[in-house]
């Protein structure tokens, strides 16, 4: 898993164009408590009491640490700047689903920070990364249904409804009726605009063909190399073998060179990169068409230079890495080739 899971390491905060994500502190109570008990914020959220007890803020901000070293929940402050000073905007917070393949998305705004995109650009941000970098496949998250201003927020940072529902809120002190929202990794951005070599249609489809090459490195005890796809990038979060786009022009194996370089540091030749099997699939947007190769020598050590995370996997293990639907068949070949 990445730096950012470990316990170790600390929380690397997560930046978005105007705020920091970071962990809660204790130091951060007093203005916690401020922003959260107030009635038009408390009345939104199904978990928090209203009034909300001074020493609650203490003890949830010592939980968050709790969860996090454990790895079932991140609650994060939101911060900004007012001059020099760092101040609490609110929280967002993504909790998994015990034994599940799920997490859940909540978040607040202190009312005078409302009405700015605030809980948009920190709910995007957290939502993008859990999908990111968390073993999880969709992300859920409900808002009260006559909370306009919520709903829109899911809407906009990529969740569609699934429904409304029935959900205790303690504020209230009973249930209220909430809609229901989901997303996966094939809500969020679809790819941008795709630069790939004379990117053909496939005339039955009407789809642009896209060209990308692919290799899977492997090592002396015939582990394979695979990459996480990382945040920003579509399908962020699942699991590939390295390569990437190839540039008009470019044969397959000059771009595996040169991906291989840029994304892991390190160089093959030409004669190191083994024809092994393609890929052949429609994906919504494009076609993708994808030579795979093997590759069992090179110079240099095998690093994550764009931030992703790596993993050695023995073949038999392949299957326990989700990845891209394409990668299905090429992956059951791999195994009983090696
Ligand atoms: N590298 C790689 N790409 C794969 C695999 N399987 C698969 O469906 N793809 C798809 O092929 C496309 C590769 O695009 P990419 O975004 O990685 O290409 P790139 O490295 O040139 O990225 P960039 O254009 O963002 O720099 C993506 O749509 C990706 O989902 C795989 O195993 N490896």
């Amino acid at each position: 898993m990445t730096d950012a899971l470990s316990p170790a390491a600390g929380f690397a905060p997560l930046r978005t164009e105007r705020f920091t994500l970071r962990a809660l502190r204790a130091e951060d109570a007093p203005a916690l408590h401020r922003l959260v008990n107030d009635w038009e914020v408390a009345k939104m959220l199904a978990r928090v009491p209203f009034p909300y007890p001074r020493g609650l803020a203490e003890e949830w901000i010592a939980s968050t640490a709790v969860q996090m070293e454990e790895g079932s929940a991140w609650h994060l402050a939101i911060t900004g700047h007012e001059g020099d000073r760092e101040v609490l905007v609110g929280c967002v917070g993504i909790t998994r689903e015990p034994n599940g393949t799920r997490a859940e998305l909540g978040y607040w705004v202190g009312r005078r920070f409302w009405g700015h995109g605030a809980a948009s650009e920190a709910a995007g941000r957290m939502l993008r990364w859990a999908l990111a970098n968390l073993p999880i496949e969709r992300v859920v998250a409900s808002a009260l249904a006559d909370n306009t201003r919520s709903n829109a927020v899911l809407r906009r940072i990529g969740f569609r409804e699934t429904g409304t529902g029935m959900q205790d809120f303690v504020s209230r002190g009973g249930a209220m009726p909430v809609r229901l929202f989901e997303a996966g990794r094939e809500d969020m951005d679809a790819p941008a605009a795709l630069p790939a070599a004379a990117a053909p249609e496939a005339a039955a489809t009407g789809k642009r063909i896209l060209l990308v090459a692919a290799c899977a490195l492997i090592d002396a005890d015939g582990r394979v190399l695979l990459a996480r796809r990382p945040e920003g990038k579509p399908l962020a979060g699942l699991w590939e073998f390295p390569g990437g786009k190839m540039h008009a022009e470019e044969t397959p194996e000059a771009a595996l060179i040169r991906e291989l370089h840029e994304e892991l540091g390190i160089d093959v030749t030409e004669a190191c990169l083994a024809p092994f099997a393609f890929a052949s699939h429609g994906y919504e947007a494009f076609h993708l068409l994808m030579p795979l190769y093997l590759c069992r020598r090179w110079r240099g050590t095998v690093t994550g230079r764009e931030g992703q995370a790596l993993a050695w996997v023995r073949p038999e293990k392949l299957a326990s890495y989700p990845m891209p639907p394409a990668d299905v068949p090429l992956v059951a070949l791999l195994r009983d080739f090696l």
